[in-house]
């Protein structure tokens, strides 16, 4: 994944450079070079324990690195984590509106309704948080993707958990579309993800190591 891009290449969203990521006494990985460009997705892959997640947390500027460097080159990054920071207080309609907000976008009932019927969570709308599975609350999480309108990054950490085949397809349908519009995405996930129609690069962070550096 390194070397020189083509003179047209699409525009690029990060790069990473000798990047090296520690946790604890581990050195997950030391030297990692990858570039993201608008329209590609790349599917980081690796065993559990390889630095997945920790790979994300740095694109998205929530860690820093041990060594190296990762820039990011596009406009406001979106980063859904695995944890999907929904308040159980709240309602859906309402936990979504808040996370529109955060992001700046419109957060009006239509806007609402409309991004949650595309992760077809629409009849759900006024249930309170608590009361939804696990797979339910992944969806109502990744709605809000379903109202970006903008090619930037997406950071997406095990987008897929949970979600049954119909919900991996919606979300699929989003990255398409996503895509399509000249946006990047860099997830991880074990399943899920429609190699066939989204033709994801891989990027294999490898098995878990085990020495401490
Ligand atoms: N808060 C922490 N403090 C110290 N070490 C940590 C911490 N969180 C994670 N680690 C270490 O970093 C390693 C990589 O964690 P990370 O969550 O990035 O892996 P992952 O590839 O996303 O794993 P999985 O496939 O299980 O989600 C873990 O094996 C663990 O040893």
């Amino acid at each position: 994944m390194s070397g020189l891009p083509p003179p047209n290449a699409p525009e690029l969203h990060l790069s990473a450079r000798a990047l090296a990521c520690r946790r604890g006494q581990r050195l997950l990985f030391g030297a990692l070079d990858f570039e993201l460009r608008a329209g590609e997705l790349i599917w980081v892959r690796g065993r559990n324990g390889s630095g997945k997640t920790s790979l994300l947390r740095l694109a998205a500027g929530l860690a820093t690195p041990e060594s190296g460097e990762l820039r990011r080159h596009a406009g406001r990054l979106v980063f859904v984590g695995h944890a999907n920071a929904l308040k159980d207080e709240l309602t859906v309609a309402q936990a979504l509106a808040f996370l529109l907000q955060l992001r700046g976008l419109a957060a009006d009932s239509g806007a609402v309704q409309a991004a949650l019927d595309r992760l077809g969570m629409a009849a759900r709308r006024d249930a309170p948080v608590r009361s939804l599975s696990q797979g339910q609350r992944r969806r109502v999480a990744l709605a809000r993707l379903a109202a970006e309108r903008e090619p930037a990054p997406w950071l997406l950490d095990e987008p897929f958990d949970a979600l049954d085949v119909e919900g991996a397809e919606r979300l699929n349908g989003l990255l398409l579309q996503h895509r399509a519009r000249g946006g990047s995405v860099l997830l991880t996930g074990h399943q899920g993800l429609d190699t066939q129609r989204l033709q994801p690069r891989e990027l294999d962070l490898g098995p878990v190591n085990t020495t401490e550096g």
